[in-house]
């Protein structure tokens, strides 16, 4: 299955009767069966980026080339849980009966550290303990891609590292493409094969990113020096 392409996307909206351009001529190959990471600063245009590009939202001009057929599922920045469902049907909501397998869905929700809370209501959990049953939510559906849009943002740091191996191990066993978006330089460095830096509306540069994610070390030389070269290239509030 290949992947999507973007072909000169250009997108504005209007505010108070002003047009304000956010995307301005975005080309951009997302590869299936990659970890495709958009960077860039708040504002930048990385939330509407993903929006177009997963369907959500038109462009004003341009192309969006999805080869192939794709199962996609979206995470966003804050979780979307129905309130009035319980935390497993919340996981198994996007899911027929058919395809509801308990064991694979109890040891979802075990893996988002979520055991024993899945009788719970999402009014009785934590932001965090939210945003994980999101991502048990996503994951439950099988997706062959995988929109994500900061999911991490609200975790606290170990949760956030656990949560980060999970989605590699996810995307390694089953050759997801993901395209997922941050502004945290060390988070791209952690989960990228591709880091795409998108400056005002467009892509400035693209980093591949060769080194297994399993053997990365953020404090090798090399992640320095490409950390650095990422700082230098967009002057980064991180
Ligand atoms: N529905 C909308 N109506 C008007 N303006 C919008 C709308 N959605 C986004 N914008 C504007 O588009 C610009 C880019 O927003 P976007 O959410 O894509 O940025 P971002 O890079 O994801 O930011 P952040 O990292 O802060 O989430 C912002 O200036 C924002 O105000």
């Amino acid at each position: 299955m290949a992947g999507i392409k973007l072909k000169n996307i250009q997108k504005s909206y209007l505010v108070e009767d002003r047009n304000v351009p956010v995307l301005n001529g975005i080309d951009l190959d997302i590869p299936h069966g990659q970890f495709t990471v958009i960077l860039g600063q708040s504002g930048c245009g990385k939330t509407t980026l993903l929006r177009l590009t997963g369907g959500l939202e038109p462009a004003d001009s341009g192309e969006i080339l999805w080869e192939g057929n794709h199962k996609t599922a979206f995470v966003f920045q804050e979780p979307r849980l129905m309130p009035w469902l319980t935390v497993w049907d919340n996981v198994v909501f996007g899911l027929k009966k058919s395809e509801q397998n308990k064991e694979k869905i109890q040891s979802l929700i075990g893996t988002v550290g979520l055991s024993g809370f899945e009788k719970a209501y999402p009014s009785q959990l934590s932001g965090g303990m939210k945003q994980r049953a999101a991502i048990a939510r996503a994951l439950a559906y099988e997706p062959d891609f995988i929109m994500m849009d900061e999911p991490f943002a609200a975790l606290d740091y170990f949760t956030r590292e656990q949560m980060q191996k999970e989605l590699l191990r996810v995307q390694k066993v089953k050759h997801s493409s993901i395209l997922f978006v941050t502004h945290s330089i060390d988070e791209a460095l952690i989960l990228g094969d591709r880091i795409v830096v998108i400056e005002r509306g467009m892509v400035k540069k693209i980093y591949p990113v060769e080194t297994p994610a399993e053997e990365r070390n953020l404090l090798d030389d090399g992640f320095i020096s490409l950390k650095r070269d990422i700082i230098n290239n967009l002057n980064f509030i991180n």
